[in-house]
Protein backbone atom coordinates (compact mmCIF):
# COMPACT_ATOMS: atom_id res chain seq x y z
CA UNK A 1 0.00 0.00 0.00
CA UNK A 2 2.71 2.23 0.52
CA UNK A 3 6.51 1.44 -1.44
CA UNK A 4 9.10 4.09 -0.92
CA UNK A 5 12.22 2.71 -3.47
CA UNK A 6 15.60 4.22 -2.80
CA UNK A 7 14.56 7.27 -2.09
CA UNK A 8 17.12 10.23 -1.29
CA UNK A 9 16.87 13.85 -1.04
CA UNK A 10 19.35 16.60 -0.57
CA UNK A 11 19.00 19.89 0.65
CA UNK A 12 21.64 22.08 -0.97
CA UNK A 13 24.86 19.98 0.31
CA UNK A 14 22.58 17.91 3.10
CA UNK A 15 21.62 14.74 1.84
CA UNK A 16 19.20 14.09 4.56
CA UNK A 17 17.81 10.82 3.03
CA UNK A 18 19.61 8.27 1.69
CA UNK A 19 18.60 5.53 -0.39
CA UNK A 20 15.56 4.51 1.83
CA UNK A 21 13.36 1.79 1.10
CA UNK A 22 10.31 -0.02 2.76
CA UNK A 23 6.96 -0.98 2.19
CA UNK A 24 4.08 -1.13 4.61
CA UNK A 25 1.33 -3.97 3.85
CA UNK A 26 -2.43 -2.70 3.83
CA UNK A 27 -4.04 -2.44 7.10
CA UNK A 28 -0.35 -2.15 8.90
CA UNK A 29 1.16 0.33 11.08
CA UNK A 30 4.44 1.16 10.16
CA UNK A 31 6.85 3.12 12.80
CA UNK A 32 9.31 5.26 11.26
CA UNK A 33 11.67 5.21 14.78
CA UNK A 34 15.12 7.58 14.32
CA UNK A 35 16.20 10.73 16.51
CA UNK A 36 16.02 14.11 15.85
CA UNK A 37 17.39 15.14 11.99
CA UNK A 38 17.26 11.22 10.95
CA UNK A 39 15.26 12.55 7.54
CA UNK A 40 11.81 11.32 9.17
CA UNK A 41 9.76 14.37 8.02
CA UNK A 42 11.67 14.46 4.84
CA UNK A 43 10.60 11.31 4.36
CA UNK A 44 7.15 11.93 5.59
CA UNK A 45 6.63 14.73 3.08
CA UNK A 46 7.63 12.87 0.05
CA UNK A 47 5.47 10.16 1.01
CA UNK A 48 2.61 12.90 0.93
CA UNK A 49 3.59 14.37 -2.40
CA UNK A 50 4.27 17.80 -0.69
CA UNK A 51 8.23 17.21 -1.70
CA UNK A 52 10.06 16.06 -4.43
CA UNK A 53 12.60 13.39 -3.99
CA UNK A 54 16.32 14.00 -5.44
CA UNK A 55 16.17 10.18 -6.14
CA UNK A 56 13.92 6.96 -6.17
CA UNK A 57 10.39 6.70 -6.37
CA UNK A 58 7.62 5.59 -3.96
CA UNK A 59 4.10 4.59 -4.94
CA UNK A 60 0.79 5.58 -2.47
CA UNK A 61 -2.06 2.89 -3.25
CA UNK A 62 -0.38 2.46 -6.40
CA UNK A 63 0.19 6.25 -7.54
CA UNK A 64 3.68 7.77 -7.83
CA UNK A 65 3.85 10.17 -5.70
CA UNK A 66 5.77 12.73 -7.87
CA UNK A 67 3.59 11.87 -11.27
CA UNK A 68 0.26 11.44 -10.15
CA UNK A 69 0.45 13.63 -6.77
CA UNK A 70 -2.99 14.41 -7.02
CA UNK A 71 -4.09 10.73 -7.02
CA UNK A 72 -2.30 10.36 -4.26
CA UNK A 73 -3.47 13.04 -2.05
CA UNK A 74 -7.31 11.22 -2.16
CA UNK A 75 -5.69 8.74 -1.43
CA UNK A 76 -3.53 9.46 1.75
CA UNK A 77 -4.60 11.73 5.18
CA UNK A 78 -1.36 13.04 5.86
CA UNK A 79 -0.56 15.12 9.27
CA UNK A 80 2.12 17.12 9.46
CA UNK A 81 4.07 17.89 12.46
CA UNK A 82 2.09 20.94 13.10
CA UNK A 83 -1.38 20.34 11.69
CA UNK A 84 -3.21 23.37 9.59
CA UNK A 85 -5.82 24.26 11.28
CA UNK A 86 -7.99 27.40 11.62
CA UNK A 87 -8.46 28.87 14.81
CA UNK A 88 -11.50 30.92 13.93
CA UNK A 89 -13.28 27.72 12.45
CA UNK A 90 -14.86 25.27 14.77
CA UNK A 91 -14.44 21.51 14.95
CA UNK A 92 -17.26 20.86 12.55
CA UNK A 93 -17.16 23.87 10.50
CA UNK A 94 -13.51 23.37 9.66
CA UNK A 95 -13.59 19.88 8.86
CA UNK A 96 -17.14 20.34 6.31
CA UNK A 97 -14.15 22.97 4.81
CA UNK A 98 -11.57 20.46 4.77
CA UNK A 99 -14.25 17.59 3.11
CA UNK A 100 -14.75 20.04 0.58
CA UNK A 101 -11.49 20.96 -0.40
CA UNK A 102 -10.69 17.30 -0.30
CA UNK A 103 -13.04 16.68 -2.66
CA UNK A 104 -15.90 14.73 -0.77
CA UNK A 105 -19.26 14.84 -2.94
CA UNK A 106 -22.08 16.86 -1.31
CA UNK A 107 -23.72 14.67 -0.36
CA UNK A 108 -21.20 12.23 1.45
CA UNK A 109 -20.26 15.39 3.62
CA UNK A 110 -22.52 15.50 6.34
CA UNK A 111 -21.60 11.52 7.12
CA UNK A 112 -18.17 12.06 6.57
CA UNK A 113 -18.06 14.63 8.52
CA UNK A 114 -20.29 12.94 11.70
CA UNK A 115 -17.86 10.09 11.06
CA UNK A 116 -14.48 11.64 11.46
CA UNK A 117 -15.98 13.08 14.14
CA UNK A 118 -17.15 9.83 16.19
CA UNK A 119 -13.95 8.24 14.92
CA UNK A 120 -11.83 11.09 16.64
CA UNK A 121 -13.99 11.42 19.81
CA UNK A 122 -15.23 15.24 19.14
CA UNK A 123 -18.76 14.61 19.68
CA UNK A 124 -18.24 17.24 22.94
CA UNK A 125 -15.96 19.83 20.62
CA UNK A 126 -18.24 20.09 18.08
CA UNK A 127 -19.33 23.18 18.02
CA UNK A 128 -16.26 24.95 19.68
CA UNK A 129 -13.74 27.47 18.26
CA UNK A 130 -10.30 25.44 17.71
CA UNK A 131 -8.47 28.05 19.38
CA UNK A 132 -10.30 27.56 22.57
CA UNK A 133 -8.97 23.32 22.17
CA UNK A 134 -6.32 21.95 23.92
CA UNK A 135 -3.42 20.49 22.62
CA UNK A 136 -4.55 16.96 22.79
CA UNK A 137 -7.77 18.03 21.15
CA UNK A 138 -6.06 20.38 18.38
CA UNK A 139 -4.21 16.97 17.53
CA UNK A 140 -7.64 14.64 17.59
CA UNK A 141 -8.71 17.31 14.96
CA UNK A 142 -5.46 17.45 13.23
CA UNK A 143 -5.94 13.51 12.97
CA UNK A 144 -9.55 14.17 11.90
CA UNK A 145 -8.61 16.07 8.97
CA UNK A 146 -6.66 13.59 7.94
CA UNK A 147 -9.26 10.73 7.96
CA UNK A 148 -12.58 12.82 6.74
CA UNK A 149 -12.42 11.55 3.42
CA UNK A 150 -11.60 8.64 3.96
CA UNK A 151 -8.57 8.34 2.66
CA UNK A 152 -6.87 3.87 2.76
CA UNK A 153 -3.14 5.25 3.73
CA UNK A 154 -2.73 7.76 6.77
CA UNK A 155 0.37 9.63 7.38
CA UNK A 156 1.48 10.88 10.66
CA UNK A 157 4.42 12.87 11.71
CA UNK A 158 5.34 12.91 15.23
CA UNK A 159 1.21 12.54 16.27
CA UNK A 160 1.85 12.69 19.86
CA UNK A 161 4.39 15.34 20.19
CA UNK A 162 4.04 17.91 22.53
CA UNK A 163 1.42 16.18 24.43
CA UNK A 164 0.75 15.37 28.11
CA UNK A 165 0.85 11.66 28.72
CA UNK A 166 -3.16 11.31 29.21
CA UNK A 167 -3.39 12.85 25.81
CA UNK A 168 -0.45 10.51 24.33
CA UNK A 169 -2.38 7.50 25.76
CA UNK A 170 -5.94 8.70 24.02
CA UNK A 171 -4.17 9.75 20.54
CA UNK A 172 -2.41 6.50 20.69
CA UNK A 173 -5.30 4.13 20.94
CA UNK A 174 -7.15 6.22 18.35
CA UNK A 175 -4.40 5.33 16.07
CA UNK A 176 -4.27 2.04 16.99
CA UNK A 177 -8.23 1.49 16.26
CA UNK A 178 -7.54 2.87 12.87
CA UNK A 179 -5.32 -0.03 11.81
CA UNK A 180 -6.55 -2.64 9.71
CA UNK A 181 -9.38 0.13 8.21
CA UNK A 182 -6.55 2.24 7.22
CA UNK A 183 -3.00 1.66 6.42
CA UNK A 184 -0.34 4.25 8.51
CA UNK A 185 2.85 4.96 8.97
CA UNK A 186 3.65 7.41 11.58
CA UNK A 187 7.01 9.00 11.98
CA UNK A 188 8.53 9.66 16.30
CA UNK A 189 11.43 9.78 18.20
CA UNK A 190 9.44 8.61 20.93
CA UNK A 191 10.11 4.42 21.21
CA UNK A 192 8.00 3.48 23.68
CA UNK A 193 5.55 4.90 20.22
CA UNK A 194 6.31 2.27 18.42
CA UNK A 195 6.13 -0.75 20.43
CA UNK A 196 2.91 0.07 22.10
CA UNK A 197 1.14 1.39 18.67
CA UNK A 198 3.25 -0.12 15.79
CA UNK A 199 3.16 -3.93 14.10
CA UNK A 200 6.45 -3.10 12.33
CA UNK A 201 8.86 -0.78 12.43
CA UNK A 202 11.86 0.63 10.22
CA UNK A 203 14.67 2.31 12.48
CA UNK A 204 16.19 5.31 10.70
CA UNK A 205 19.50 7.37 11.34
CA UNK A 206 21.21 9.90 9.29
CA UNK A 207 19.20 9.53 6.88
CA UNK A 208 19.22 5.58 6.23
CA UNK A 209 17.13 2.75 7.56
CA UNK A 210 19.30 0.63 9.59
CA UNK A 211 16.59 -2.17 9.89
CA UNK A 212 12.94 -2.57 9.27
CA UNK A 213 11.21 -5.41 11.35
CA UNK A 214 8.58 -6.15 14.07
CA UNK A 215 9.70 -4.68 17.32
CA UNK A 216 9.56 -7.96 18.94
CA UNK A 217 11.98 -9.19 16.37
CA UNK A 218 13.76 -6.54 16.55
CA UNK A 219 14.87 -7.19 20.09
CA UNK A 220 15.05 -11.02 19.95
CA UNK A 221 17.19 -10.79 17.10
CA UNK A 222 19.87 -8.11 16.83
CA UNK A 223 23.06 -9.32 17.59
CA UNK A 224 22.11 -12.33 19.34
CA UNK A 225 20.16 -9.95 21.87
CA UNK A 226 18.71 -12.69 23.92
CA UNK A 227 19.95 -15.05 26.51
CA UNK A 228 19.90 -16.44 29.90
CA UNK A 229 21.24 -14.87 33.18
CA UNK A 230 21.63 -17.90 35.78
CA UNK A 231 22.95 -18.27 39.05
CA UNK A 232 25.02 -21.19 39.96
CA UNK A 233 26.97 -22.53 42.67
CA UNK A 234 30.06 -24.60 42.08
CA UNK A 235 33.57 -24.10 39.70
CA UNK A 236 32.75 -21.84 37.22
CA UNK A 237 36.03 -22.92 35.86
CA UNK A 238 34.22 -26.49 35.18
CA UNK A 239 31.42 -25.27 33.46
CA UNK A 240 32.34 -22.36 31.41
CA UNK A 241 33.64 -24.59 28.94
CA UNK A 242 31.22 -26.45 28.38
CA UNK A 243 28.63 -24.41 27.77
CA UNK A 244 31.16 -22.39 25.01
CA UNK A 245 30.89 -25.01 23.35
CA UNK A 246 26.98 -24.88 22.68
CA UNK A 247 26.77 -23.49 19.15
CA UNK A 248 24.10 -21.02 20.20
CA UNK A 249 26.15 -19.83 22.63
CA UNK A 250 27.32 -16.73 22.05
CA UNK A 251 29.48 -15.14 25.16
CA UNK A 252 29.56 -15.63 28.59
CA UNK A 253 29.89 -12.90 31.12
CA UNK A 254 30.42 -12.93 34.79
CA UNK A 255 27.99 -10.98 36.37
CA UNK A 256 29.56 -8.71 39.46
CA UNK A 257 28.43 -9.56 43.14
CA UNK A 258 28.37 -6.35 44.34
CA UNK A 259 24.12 -7.00 44.35
CA UNK A 260 24.78 -8.44 47.90
CA UNK A 261 21.97 -11.08 48.13
CA UNK A 262 24.34 -13.92 46.65
CA UNK A 263 24.91 -16.83 48.85
CA UNK A 264 28.55 -17.93 49.51
CA UNK A 265 30.15 -19.83 46.99
CA UNK A 266 27.47 -18.49 44.59
CA UNK A 267 27.73 -16.62 41.09
CA UNK A 268 25.88 -15.35 38.40
CA UNK A 269 26.26 -15.82 34.49
CA UNK A 270 25.02 -13.64 31.49
CA UNK A 271 24.99 -16.52 28.49
CA UNK A 272 24.40 -14.69 25.30
CA UNK A 273 22.80 -16.51 22.86
CA UNK A 274 22.63 -16.83 19.22
CA UNK A 275 20.72 -18.02 16.14
CA UNK A 276 16.85 -19.86 15.51
CA UNK A 277 16.68 -22.25 18.38
CA UNK A 278 16.51 -21.34 21.92
CA UNK A 279 19.65 -23.16 24.02
CA UNK A 280 17.67 -22.78 27.15
CA UNK A 281 17.16 -26.32 28.07
CA UNK A 282 20.93 -27.76 26.72
CA UNK A 283 22.10 -24.42 28.98
CA UNK A 284 20.15 -25.51 31.72
CA UNK A 285 21.53 -29.52 31.21
CA UNK A 286 25.02 -28.42 30.63
CA UNK A 287 25.51 -26.94 33.87
CA UNK A 288 23.72 -29.47 35.99
CA UNK A 289 25.80 -32.11 33.78
CA UNK A 290 29.05 -30.26 34.86
CA UNK A 291 27.96 -31.32 38.60
CA UNK A 292 27.45 -27.24 39.58
CA UNK A 293 24.47 -26.24 41.54
CA UNK A 294 21.91 -24.06 39.24
CA UNK A 295 19.45 -22.14 41.50
CA UNK A 296 18.60 -19.57 39.20
CA UNK A 297 17.99 -19.08 35.40
CA UNK A 298 16.13 -16.92 33.33
CA UNK A 299 15.76 -15.19 30.24
CA UNK A 300 16.52 -12.20 29.35
CA UNK A 301 17.12 -9.66 26.05
CA UNK A 302 17.51 -6.24 24.67
CA UNK A 303 15.41 -3.85 24.66
CA UNK A 304 13.88 -2.39 22.06
CA UNK A 305 15.62 0.79 23.69
CA UNK A 306 19.38 -1.01 23.34
CA UNK A 307 18.39 -1.84 19.77
CA UNK A 308 17.80 1.42 18.88
CA UNK A 309 21.21 2.65 20.54
CA UNK A 310 23.13 -0.14 19.18
CA UNK A 311 21.62 0.54 15.35
CA UNK A 312 22.02 4.78 15.98
CA UNK A 313 25.34 5.41 17.81
CA UNK A 314 28.61 4.99 16.81
CA UNK A 315 29.99 4.24 20.07
CA UNK A 316 28.34 0.54 20.07
CA UNK A 317 29.82 -0.19 16.47
CA UNK A 318 33.05 0.77 17.97
CA UNK A 319 32.75 -1.35 20.85
CA UNK A 320 31.16 -4.45 19.99
CA UNK A 321 29.61 -6.71 22.50
CA UNK A 322 32.31 -9.41 23.55
CA UNK A 323 32.26 -12.41 21.07
CA UNK A 324 32.61 -16.53 22.05
CA UNK A 325 36.23 -15.99 21.58
CA UNK A 326 36.41 -13.75 24.83
CA UNK A 327 36.79 -14.75 28.04
CA UNK A 328 34.19 -14.66 31.25
CA UNK A 329 36.91 -12.64 33.06
CA UNK A 330 37.74 -10.71 30.25
CA UNK A 331 33.99 -8.73 30.04
CA UNK A 332 35.43 -5.03 29.13
CA UNK A 333 33.37 -4.89 26.49
CA UNK A 334 29.94 -6.43 27.30
CA UNK A 335 26.72 -6.00 25.42
CA UNK A 336 24.17 -3.37 26.97
CA UNK A 337 22.46 -3.93 30.14
CA UNK A 338 19.76 -6.53 29.32
CA UNK A 339 16.38 -6.48 30.69
CA UNK A 340 14.27 -9.51 31.95
CA UNK A 341 11.88 -10.23 29.48
CA UNK A 342 8.85 -9.67 31.42
CA UNK A 343 9.68 -6.09 31.23
CA UNK A 344 9.70 -5.74 27.68
CA UNK A 345 8.51 -1.85 28.23
CA UNK A 346 11.09 -1.49 30.10
CA UNK A 347 12.28 1.49 27.86
CA UNK A 348 10.09 3.84 29.24
CA UNK A 349 12.62 4.74 32.04
CA UNK A 350 14.47 6.83 29.20
CA UNK A 351 14.71 10.29 29.12
CA UNK A 352 11.55 10.90 26.95
CA UNK A 353 10.06 13.47 26.92
CA UNK A 354 6.91 11.57 27.55
CA UNK A 355 8.28 10.78 31.17
CA UNK A 356 9.00 14.19 31.92
N1 LIG B 1 14.29 22.77 4.23
C1 LIG B 1 15.49 22.31 4.60
N2 LIG B 1 16.64 22.88 4.17
C2 LIG B 1 17.85 22.41 4.52
N3 LIG B 1 18.04 21.34 5.31
C3 LIG B 1 16.94 20.72 5.79
C4 LIG B 1 15.61 21.18 5.48
N4 LIG B 1 14.72 20.37 6.08
C5 LIG B 1 15.45 19.45 6.78
N5 LIG B 1 16.77 19.67 6.60
C6 LIG B 1 17.87 18.86 7.16
O1 LIG B 1 17.67 17.53 6.71
C7 LIG B 1 17.96 16.61 7.76
C8 LIG B 1 16.73 15.75 8.05
O2 LIG B 1 15.70 16.61 8.59
P1 LIG B 1 14.24 16.07 8.94
O3 LIG B 1 13.45 17.25 9.39
O4 LIG B 1 13.71 15.28 7.81
O5 LIG B 1 14.57 15.11 10.15
P2 LIG B 1 13.60 14.55 11.29
O6 LIG B 1 14.03 13.15 11.51
O7 LIG B 1 12.19 14.80 10.93
O8 LIG B 1 14.01 15.44 12.52
P3 LIG B 1 13.10 16.07 13.71
O9 LIG B 1 12.64 14.92 14.52
O10 LIG B 1 14.09 16.93 14.43
O11 LIG B 1 12.00 16.83 13.03
C9 LIG B 1 18.43 17.44 8.95
O12 LIG B 1 19.84 17.51 8.89
C10 LIG B 1 17.82 18.81 8.67
O13 LIG B 1 18.61 19.81 9.23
Amino acid sequence: MIEADHLSKTYGSTLAVEDVTFSVEAGEILGFLGPNGAGKTTTMRILAGYLPASRGTARIAGFDVHENSMAVRQNIGYLPESPPLYPDMTVEGFLWFVARLKGVAAGDRASRVAAAIERCNLEEKRDVLIRKLSKGFRQRVGIAQALVHDPPVIILDEPTVGLDPRQIIDVRNLIKSLAGDHTIILSTHILPEVSMTCSRVAIINKGRVVATDSPDHLMAGLRGGQGYEVEIAGDMAAVEPMLQQLPEVRSIEALSESGGDLAEGHRRLRVMTQGDRDPGQAIAATIVGSGVGLYEMRRIRLSLEEVFLELTTQEADADPPMDKAATASDATAAPPEPVAENDTNGTHHSSDQEES
